[in-house]
């Protein structure tokens, strides 16, 4: 056996293994007996399952449409159980115990405070409550053994005007669990310059953004995300390849968008089993993930949604390992990248990929010593 083989790792390893997650919508990850029972409180009586097994897999199939508008009209059945203070905080605690219990360390969730005003909170009691939310669940998690570190990121919806009131509740609340700002919702037919108040604000104030583009529509979509919103991070971003050629004999050429992707380090939030279900990505050994890793982009792995996507973070690794063979130094590499790319202070990611990723990498990539000296002793010891 060489150290090589070794470091393909097993599902248990990828469970346990520190994980990183950019891309995550609270509102897309909400536990299926959760739903049920906020519905039955608050008396939602339009659930299509109401057994939680079904009702998840109500979801995913739903999901797997093959387009992002009709995958997004689930959203209307998660955000119509989240109106109250007491269901956003029971919802964040359970996504920062989950993912937690998923073995990811850190995470930065994003939801659309502007989509839970309809039993008449405002939108600072939603951001309230959802932070909240999240204190108790990393609380939860460390009474439970686990470690993690949840961030906000405030969404604001494409098709929708309250973009720039939703930066300015994402900066007031900056200093209190809230790291960033994000457009998500259908993109063809919503450029990320709609909304280009938004970010020139959030650019005046030093703040950071992500933008959902490239998702469901192409190179226009990310090049006006970049040059002219300024976005740090990619929402997806797959549609990068679109500027990439790869020719026969293997060679590449990276047209002047992508170049400047690369160059830049723009980290690129990808979400594969997302990206299967609206059709951005075919499957997962053609998705981009593969060769924007071998390319060097400052590429990320996510799950998107969850309870959409029936997925985890765990799953989302496997998979790409059974797609691409990834090793541990793989996913090593896509964490180091995500947590370089985070939103919160540089000495706080620099510590997190020291103190936390590489040291737990370093303990999975030596376990195969000690297999290998156990089954050596013990066949041994039976030959004589
Ligand atoms: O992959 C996606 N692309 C675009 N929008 C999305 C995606 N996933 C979720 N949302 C949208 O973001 C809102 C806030 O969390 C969700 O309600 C959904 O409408
Ligand atoms: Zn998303």
């Amino acid at each position: 056996m060489t150290s090589q083989t070794s470091h393909v790792p097993t599902a248990d390893q990828i469970r346990r293994a520190p994980k990183v997650l950019l891309h995550d919508h609270l509102d897309g990850g909400l536990r299926p007996g959760t739903i049920i029972e906020l519905a039955r409180e608050q008396g939602y009586s339009k659930l299509p399952e109401t057994e939680p097994d079904k009702l998840g897999i109500w979801f995913r199939e739903a999901a797997d449409s093959g387009s992002l508008e009709r995958y997004l009209e689930t959203f209307a059945h998660t955000c119509a159980v989240m109106q109250t203070r007491e269901a956003l905080f029971r919802v964040a605690a359970e996504c920062a115990v989950d993912l937690a219990e998923d073995g990811v360390v850190y995470a930065e969730v994003r939801y659309a405070p502007e989509q839970h005003l309809e039993a008449g909170l405002t939108l600072e009691e939603v951001v309230e409550a959802v932070n909240e939310g999240f204190r108790e669940g990393e609380r939860l998690a460390r009474e439970a053994g686990h470690r993690i570190r949840v961030g906000a990121l405030l969404t604001a919806m494409r098709h929708a005007a309250r973009s720039l009131e939703i930066a300015e509740l994402a900066n007031r609340h900056r200093d209190d669990g809230v790291v960033g700002f994000d457009i998500a919702g259908a993109e063809a037919g919503f450029p990320p310059t709609r909304h280009l108040d938004a970010f020139e604000y959030l650019k005046r104030e030093n703040n950071h953004f992500t933008i959902h583009a490239g998702e469901a529509f192409g190179l226009p979509s990310i090049w006006q995300a970049l040059q002219w919103c300024g976005a740090d991070r990619l929402g997806h971003g797959v549609r990068i390849i679109d500027d990439i050629e790869v020719a026969d004999d293997g060679s590449v050429r990276l047209g002047r968008l992508a170049s400047y992707v690369r160059d830049k380090r723009i980290p690129l939030e990808m979400c594969p089993t997302s990206n299967l279900q609206t059709g951005a990505a075919a499957s997962y050994a053609e998705h981009p993930v593969g060769l924007l890793r071998k390319l060097h982009f400052r590429a990320t792995v996510n799950t998107d949604n969850r309870l959409m996507s029936g997925t985890s973070m765990s799953r989302e690794f496997e998979l790409l390992v059974d797609a691409f063979d990834y090793t541990l130094d793989d996913l090593q590499w896509f964490t180091v990248n995500a947590m370089k790319s985070a939103f919160i202070p540089f000495d706080e990611r620099l510590a997190m990929i020291n103190d936390v990723i590489k040291p737990g990498y370093a303990e999975l990539k030596s376990e195969w010593l000690f297999r290998q000296t156990a089954t050596t002793s013990a066949s041994s010891g039976r030959e004589g």
